[in-house]
């Protein structure tokens, strides 16, 4: 069986993180392992405390995954501090990962901080440069390449700049776009733009989570990039139409779809 690890911060209300990755990996047939890099105290309206582990204890994890179930993709999600995204990437290179998706989540949907604002360089030196790709949203591609982005050029002309700093590839999301939920890959100099449709639903909380999760399952098939994101769109599509509605705010997605 092909093995996914996610290391991100834990979801209490299971929307998000890494109950949305273990939700999406299980649903791919995929098994899933955690390195749990934070505790939040969340729920669909709102985060209302973070614990993060202590980068010793983040390291005991992810030694004990790497040394006995080597996983077959990584996917990286919300890592809050320097001091922890610095651990995951000697580890990564220590123990040579492959196919790593690095979604830099940096503000969760609700409005709060998910990464330390010193920690931002951090992420762009040490880890950014070791994923085969990056899933940044419009905010977080805004950050990024410091620029506004209001059309499909500037989502392209972001890409690009990205690409200058990482060695992999970039794929823009575009569910904070107005219109269309069209995400924009970039690879080896090449755009395929991976057209949405906008499904009319507010429940979108871990949409980014779940994609970049999808993505790492199809690495781990062996799937070529380009085919993984395209059967992520579906996945997150079928997602959201299959609608949920939990929670007073913005509420998570149905995972159940396919069974
Ligand atoms: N309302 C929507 N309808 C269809 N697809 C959506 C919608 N909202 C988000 N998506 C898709 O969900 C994925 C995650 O995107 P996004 O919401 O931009 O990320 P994040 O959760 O990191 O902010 C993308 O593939 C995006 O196109
Ligand atoms: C632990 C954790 N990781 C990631 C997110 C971002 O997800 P979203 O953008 O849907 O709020 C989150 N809210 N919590």
């Amino acid at each position: 069986m092909k093995t996914v690890l996610t290391i991100a911060g834990s979801d209490s209300s299971g929307g998000a993180g890494i109950q949305a990755d273990i939700k999406t990996i299980t649903a791919h047939g995929l098994y899933a392992m955690s390195a749990i890099t934070a505790l939040t105290a969340q729920n669909t309206t709102g985060v209302y405390g973070i614990m993060e582990v202590t980068p010793e204890f983040l390291a005991n994890q992810l030694d004990c995954i790497f040394k006995d179930i080597y996983p077959d993709a990584v996917k990286i999600g919300m890592v809050s501090s320097a001091a922890l995204i610095e651990v995951i990437a000697d580890k990564l290179k220590e123990y040579k990962a492959a196919h790593i998706v690095v979604d830099p989540v940096m503000v969760s949907t609700s409005g709060s901080r998910l990464l330390a604002e010193d920690a931002s360089k951090t992420l762009i030196k040490t880890l950014i440069p070791l994923a085969q790709v990056i899933t940044p949203n419009i905010p977080e591609t805004e950050v990024l390449c410091k620029m506004d982005i209001k059309n499909a050029g500037d989502m392209e002309q972001a890409a690009v700049k990205i690409a200058e700093f990482t060695k992999g590839a970039v794929l823009v999301k575009g569910g904070h776009d107005l219109n269309d939920a069209n995400d924009l890959l970039y690879e080896a100099g090449t755009f395929e733009w991976i057209n949405g449709e906008r499904i009319e639903n507010p429940n979108t909380h871990g949409t980014g989570c779940t994609l970049s999760s999808a993505i790492a399952c199809g690495l781990a098939k062996g799937d070529t990039l380009s085919d993984s994101v395209k059967a992520a769109k579906e996945y997150i599509s079928g997602a959201l139409r299959a609608g949920l509605n939990l929670g007073h705010g913005s509420g998570p997605l149905n995972h159940m779809f396919r069974i």
